[in-house]
């Protein structure tokens, strides 16, 4: 499950939980995204920051797992890349799934070599408000679309909120807003601490 994680937030936590019980998975793996080229990166948290909020909010869940990768390739984030370098790690027996929420889908199909990927993993797309659950373009075998209980959360507004002082502990769990808030991280007014 790949995501700026710009911060990780309860809807995140919620969709790899039912992704995990819904399909029966070993494991769920959470990628920070090292350049997520596709943002404006001058906006964007530190990999640092992302990455360690990542693991402090999932570091309760035995599933649960935070890889580097994406981060320590360094350069741009290509998903292509990181699928490849999993296959090539774990080998063709393992079973692999893209989860993402249905906002990724209308995007998918221009991602860096989108034409690899079917070949290298499945797809799991979650529902997500205000976006249609309606895979277009790949391979329908490989495509699993999974209502999950409906957050209108996202890291925007939280980002927002904390800029403008406003609560965030019922969005996120508790360790990750201490984290924003030790760290002055989204306050106009303060610097992130380095
Ligand atoms: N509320 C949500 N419901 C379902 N999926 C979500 C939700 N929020 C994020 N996701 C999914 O989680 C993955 C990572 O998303 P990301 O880290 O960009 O969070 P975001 O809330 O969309 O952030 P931002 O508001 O900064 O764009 C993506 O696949 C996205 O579709
Ligand atoms: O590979 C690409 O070209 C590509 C383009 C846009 C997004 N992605 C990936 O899609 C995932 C969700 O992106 P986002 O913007 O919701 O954080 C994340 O893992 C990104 O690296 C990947």
């Amino acid at each position: 499950m790949g995501g700026t994680f710009d911060p990780i937030h309860n809807a995140h936590l919620l969709k790899a939980d039912v992704v995990a019980r819904s399909l029966g998975l070993d494991a769920v793996v959470f990628i920070p995204a090292g350049q997520p080229w596709h943002k404006n990166m001058a906006e964007v948290s530190s990999a640092a920051d992302r990455y360690a909020m990542t693991v402090i909010a999932t570091a309760t869940d035995p599933r649960f797992s935070v890889s580097r990768v994406e981060i320590d390739r360094g350069g741009p984030t290509y998903t292509v890349d990181t699928f490849q370098e999993l296959r090539r790690v774990l080998g063709e027996q393992v079973e692999l799934f893209l989860i993402a929420g249905a906002d990724v889908l209308k995007g998918i199909l221009t991602w860096r070599e989108a034409r690899l990927l079917p070949e290298l993993t499945n797809f799991v797309f979650c529902s997500r408000p205000g976006h249609r659950l309606l895979a277009v373009g790949l391979p329908p075998e490989r495509v699993t679309l999974l209502h999950v209980p409906e957050r209108g959360i996202s890291s925007t507004s939280i980002r927002r909120r904390v800029g403008c002082g406003e609560p965030i502990r019922h969005l996120v769990p508790a360790a990750v807003a201490d984290y924003i808030e030790c760290r002055g991280l989204y306050r106009p007014d303060r610097l992130p601490v380095t």
